[in-house]
């Protein structure tokens, strides 16, 4: 019997520092090495049978696979990636992932609901709640977006952008003032992702929070970011980002839920809206308003916290792209400058409207391609809630994370020329590749979970990219990492983007 065979093992002499093994003890160490052993070929043999022909290692490390690469992830780590295949693959965990690189895989994934879905980052739940709209899918979840988008009509739009051009008046203000100080270069990643928290909380729930509210939310909210990374510890114990971000939603819905009670006793006393949580109040109590109009002030402060957990980060790394894009790219800044002082009749104190930003295509065409260069978002994960048929000759097993990818999209030469050039120009004719490909523009996602913030997203960047230009000069410190790209759930420059402000004179 194999249990009472004397082992080879146990005939080697043993020094005698070394605890003796009895044979009992050496067959159980047997059995458990033969275990392991089993489950890593095991392991492996899953991998390869789910991998089949696509690129990809040919053995996966044991147990934790590509974990150490997606814990320190750079662009050209996903750029070898992408370019591996228009399909490849991973494993982390155990988790098997499919990448798609390509335009038709990618879109592919996104508009296929009955196959795959949004999964957010493991801590994503724990941190936006379990019941947060943003969880839903299909059916339930058209019908919850459908009564969101009352708060992106032109109408709405029209309050918020008063309230965009205050705040960044205000900030810029601030910006000048600390650089008359201290006129040497300073990064703008923090400055940046004030004013765009400063925004948002102004925009949704207007003065229904009280400035040391707004300080809180804000100083938390970084906090929140990092529990972003693609991959984290998984357990919210104490001192773990996850258990920081929670806090940190904690201290934030306190404000959010009071802010969602104070709009519903502001519009109940007939004020006029003066942000989205008052015109949403507002669109529930119209008695034209045929949609479920029992919002509490948890689910309320639920939906304005997806708003600003979407695009706290993503706003901040295109309005910071933006800035460098600019400095980078003198003879654009003065196309920039020149439409804004002809629609702004050269006052620049005149507060943006929609029309004004209406009547300036280079401004509009200049965002959009800053976006496509350095799109904020470059992937979005989803899994596979069923085997999924994504090409004749290879269907993602149920249950994986398949990731749709946007950046070769984005840079399809095909579609791009000079790709990696920011040309504004390729937007402002009608027949031109990348206006007659719009397909290929994912910088907000696709199908049924396409951004639903893009024009608000695009008029906030617009804005206040045009109000800097007439108001600031701005140089760019270049170092030897501007040109490289850190990912912090989604891209910034390395170097934080130094820039040296100065005012600028009025025309
Ligand atoms: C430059 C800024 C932004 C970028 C690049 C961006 C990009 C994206 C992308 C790529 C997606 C995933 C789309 C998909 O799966 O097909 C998304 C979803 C989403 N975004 Fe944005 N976003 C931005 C700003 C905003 C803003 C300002 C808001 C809210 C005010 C917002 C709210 C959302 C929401 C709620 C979703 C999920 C939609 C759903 O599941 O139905 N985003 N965004």
């Amino acid at each position: 019997m194999p249990t009472s065979t004397p082992l080879p093992l146990i005939d080697i002499p043993i020094p005698s520092f070394i605890p003796r093994i009895s044979s009992q003890h050496a067959t159980w160490l047997c059995t458990s090495a033969a275990l392991v052993g089993a489950l890593l070929i095991l392991e492996q043999s899953v991998y390869r049978y789910k991998k089949k022909h696509l690129p990809g290692s040919t053995w996966t490390i044991p147990i934790i696979g590509k974990f150490a690469d997606s814990m320190k992830p750079t662009m050209e780590g996903y750029m070898a990636q992408w370019n591996s295949g228009a399909l490849s693959v991973v494993s982390v965990f155990n988790i098997f992932i499919v990448m798609a690189s390509s335009n038709e895989y990618s879109r592919k994934i996104l508009n296929s609901p009955s196959h795959a879905e949004p999964c957010l980052v493991n801590s994503a739940k724990s941190i936006l709640m379990p019941d947060n709209w943003v969880f839903l899918n299909g059916k339930a979840h058209i019908e919850y977006r459908r009564t969101l988008n009352a708060l992106f009509t032109r109408k709405a739009l029209s309050i918020y952008i008063s309230i965009q051009d205050t705040i960044a008046r205000q900030h810029f203000r601030r910006w000048l003032a600390d650089a008359a100080k201290d006129p040497s270069p300073k990064p703008i990643m923090k400055t940046a992702r004030n004013l765009n928290m400063h925004t948002s909380v102004r925009v949704f729930c207007g003065n229904h929070i009280p400035e040391e509210g707004l300080i809180e939310v804000s100083e938390k909210y970084w906090d929140i970011t990092r529990a972003l990374q693609l991959v984290n510890f998984p357990l919210a114990l104490p001192g773990t980002n996850v258990w920081k971000a929670i806090q940190a939603r904690k201290a934030a819905f306190k404000w959010l839920e009071m802010a969602a009670a104070k709009a519903k006793i502001a519009m109940a006393n007939g004020a006029e809206p003066e942000c989205m949580l008052d015109e949403w109040v507002k669109v529930l109590r119209d008695p034209a308003y045929k949609g479920r109009n029992d919002f509490s002030d948890r689910e309320m402060a639920m939906v304005v916290f997806s708003f600003l957990f979407a695009s706290q980060d993503a706003m901040s790394s295109g309005l910071i792209y933006g800035f460098q894009h600019l400095a980078d790219h003198p003879e654009i800044l003065a196309k920039i400058r020149e439409e804004q002082y002809r629609v702004r009749g050269n006052d620049v104190d005149k507060p943006m409207t929609l029309e004004m930003l209406e009547n300036m295509p280079y401004l509009r065409a200049f965002v959009k391609e800053s976006l496509r260069v350095k799109p904020p978002v470059t992937m979005v994960p989803y899994k596979a809630t069923k085997p999924f048929p994504i090409s004749d000759d290879y269907t993602v097993p149920a249950n994986s994370i398949v990731i749709p990818s946007f950046y070769n999209s984005l840079h399809d030469p095909s579609v791009f020329p000079d790709h990696d050039t920011l040309t504004p120009e390729r937007w402002l004719d009608p027949d031109s590749s990348a206006n007659t490909n719009p397909k290929n523009y994912l910088v907000f996602g696709s199908g049924p979970h396409r951004c639903i913030g893009i024009e608000y997203a695009t008029m906030n960047m617009g804005l206040v990219l045009a109000t800097a230009s007439v108001l600031m000069d701005w140089e760019h410190h270049l170092t030897p990492e501007s040109d490289k790209v850190q990912i912090i759930a989604t891209l910034f420059p390395k170097d934080g983007c130094l820039l040296k402000l100065t005012p600028r004179p009025k025309p």
